[in-house]
């Protein structure tokens, strides 16, 4: 048991990150629908969420917890989305550009689905009321270990110093995982950006950097 990741606050980055990729990966679709069922509910019911006018999500990928249900939800009841795009020229960076059932999608570089850098519907990170990030593993202090580019961690950078957004409020950074994905204790790296919640099919976990 001492060698297991949910028990183990030494493990190094590189075997956590397999291990937990090769777990999400080897989910059934069965076990995907019902974790994504659950989740859509728990962010519906959360205030935080309902109040988001700007949201940011992903599209899931190597078996992350599937947030579209929750896409769906935000756009019958026209509030906007954005999906991060790999940022042309800046190393390792994300822009965030408008998603509707319009939106014609075109497979990254790592094949994952993003819109056209073409539709002029970027909006600023600082614009963002929530960020919904995509994690490998998370630990119930807001850290996160992500696929290990630094992309989310490079673009938020701002979230850390310029602590306001445009309208005089904080951008809310949440993770989205299963629930498996819970760590005891990750290593904090200088340049992590902390979430202020994870939420899962299980539950939604608040850190100590919630605002209010
Ligand atoms: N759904 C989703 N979208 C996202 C991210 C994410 O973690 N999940 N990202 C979060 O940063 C950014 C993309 N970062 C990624 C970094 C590495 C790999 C990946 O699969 N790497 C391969 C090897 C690299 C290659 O194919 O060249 C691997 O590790 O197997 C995927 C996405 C932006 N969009
Ligand atoms: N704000 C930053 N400025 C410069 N380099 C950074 C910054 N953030 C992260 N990095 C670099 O990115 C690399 C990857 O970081 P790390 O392994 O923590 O990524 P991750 O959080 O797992 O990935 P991601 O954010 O893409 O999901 C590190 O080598 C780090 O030096």
């Amino acid at each position: 048991m001492d060698n297991h990741p949910s028990s183990n606050s030494i493990f190094d980055k590189p075997s956590l990150r397999r291990e937990m990729r090769r777990k999400r990966r080897a989910l059934s679709p069965r076990q995907q629908k019902q974790a994504a069922q659950k989740l859509k509910s728990t962010l519906t019911l959360s205030p935080l969420f309902n109040r988001s006018k700007h949201t940011a999500i992903y599209l899931p990928n190597d078996g992350e917890i599937d947030p579209t249900r929750f896409i769906s939800m935000l756009w019958k009841s026209k509030k906007r989305c954005y999906l991060p795009v790999l940022h042309p020229t800046k190393k390792n960076c994300l822009w965030f550009y408008h998603y509707t059932p319009k939106t014609i999608l075109k497979k990254n570089r790592f094949g994952i689905p993003e819109p056209s850098i073409k539709n002029k519907t970027r909006i600023s990170p600082w614009a963002l009321n929530l960020v919904l990030f995509p994690l490998v593993a998370f630990d119930k202090q807001g850290g996160r270990l992500g696929m290990g580019g630094g992309f989310y961690d490079r673009t938020f950078e701002f979230t850390r110093t310029r602590k306001l957004g445009e309208m005089g409020t904080r951008t809310q950074l949440y993770g989205l995982a299963h629930h498996f994905q819970k760590v005891e204790a990750l290593p904090v790296e200088r340049w992590d950006v902390p979430l202020h919640g994870i939420a899962t099919e299980k539950q939604l976990f608040f850190t100590r950097q919630k605002q209010h």
